[in-house]
């Protein structure tokens, strides 16, 4: 599960907050009921996407109050706070019911750490649209974790349905995320299965890297040093004078009077020296950009453990 603090839609124009107070649904609710975790506080982001009138902000305010109240505000993006509890874990969700347009914003897609795409079963080009936003998701979200859920509204009206649930689970399966079928109107338990799915399907997904730093002082290369300077576009004269200083030293070790021969030293920062800290923050810097770069890469194709190693033998 991606585990993010921020208030803001990227850049989207603007969107209105509607700050609904914190709440906490009871353990015995049915999303709170299945699971148990240690206790841990996650922040997760959900958008509720798709074409005009399909009830997003039906299903947003049900899941929210288990209200239906039939009409909406629907003239800006709409941002809800609310707070659940899954067992020991506390969820800060923020839940955006994104105002409908033509296309999918790239700004919904990278804010989002899971969106629902919604369409009604009474509707066809509703669910048309689906599929373009879904490979959109995809194709946006390529190097970070995204996941989605099909939810089809409004089975309540099945006098007009004009997509059948064979054909919303066929399109589920061919776009490879879970299927719900749902109604705002007459039902709470599904929205809160589909969420927690959705929940369920980003927690799988996630990746998690661990750096461990023991005698990280001692054991970072002086090559690597140079190397992150020069990454990080610092000054040639800056580099040089570093250079100076890690480059062809070497050291003895006296024991008793009686001192070893000289060895070079080609890792370790110099104790004692003020720049030394700052030296050994802009390594880890890189060494953790190129570290969650090569997961990411390497989780999608899932070999992780291929890429790690790689990196971790800088500072080995
Ligand atoms: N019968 C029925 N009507 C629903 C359901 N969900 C939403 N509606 C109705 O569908 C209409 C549109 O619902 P909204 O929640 O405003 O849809 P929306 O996708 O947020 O609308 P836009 O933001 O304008 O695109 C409203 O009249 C709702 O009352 C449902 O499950 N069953």
């Amino acid at each position: 599960m991606q585990r993010r603090r921020s208030t803001s839609v990227g850049s989207a124009p603007n969107p209105k907050k509607l700050e609904v107070p914190l709440r906490k649904i009871s353990t015995s609710s049915p999303f709170t009921r299945r699971r148990k975790k240690s206790s841990i506080s996650t922040d997760v982001r959900i958008a509720f996407v798709g074409t005009l009138g399909v009830g997003k902000s039906a299903l947003t305010v049900r899941f929210l109050t288990r209200r239906f109240i039939g009409e909406y505000e629907n003239s800006a993006d709409y941002k809800y706070r609310h707070m659940i509890s899954l067992g020991d874990e506390i969820i800060h969700l923020e839940i955006l019911d994104a105002r409908s347009q033509n296309v999918l914003s790239n700004d919904v897609i990278r804010w989002a750490d899971g969106v629902c795409l919604v369409y009604s079963i009474t509707d066809l080009s509703s669910f048309w649209t689906i599929r373009t936003w879904a490979h959109k998701i995809r194709e946006c979200r390529k190097n970070s974790v995204c996941e989605f859920i099909l939810v089809g509204n409004k089975k309540d009206l099945s006098h007009f349905r004009k997509i059948s649930t064979e054909n919303g689970r066929a399109l589920a399966s061919e776009l490879e995320c879970p299927f719900f079928e749902v109604s705002a109107a007459e039902d709470y338990q599904s929205i809160c299965d589909a969420l927690y799915e959705l929940y369920q399907e980003n927690d799988m997904s996630g990746v998690l890297v661990s750096l461990d730093f023991h005698k990280a002082f001692d054991s970072v290369d002086h090559r690597f040093i140079i190397e992150a300077l020069k990454s990080f576009n610092f000054g040639e004269s800056f580099i040089n004078w570093v250079k100076m200083f890690y480059e062809d030293v070497t050291a003895c070790v006296m024991n008793h009077g009686i001192s070893t021969g000289y060895f070079e030293v080609g890792r370790g920062v110099r104790q004692g020296d003020p720049l030394s800290p700052y030296l050994l923050i802009v390594a880890i810097e890189l060494l953790a950009i190129t570290t969650i770069a090569s997961a990411m890469r390497a989780f999608q194709f899932q070999t992780l453990h291929r890429y790690l190693p790689v990196n971790a033998k800088l500072f080995e």
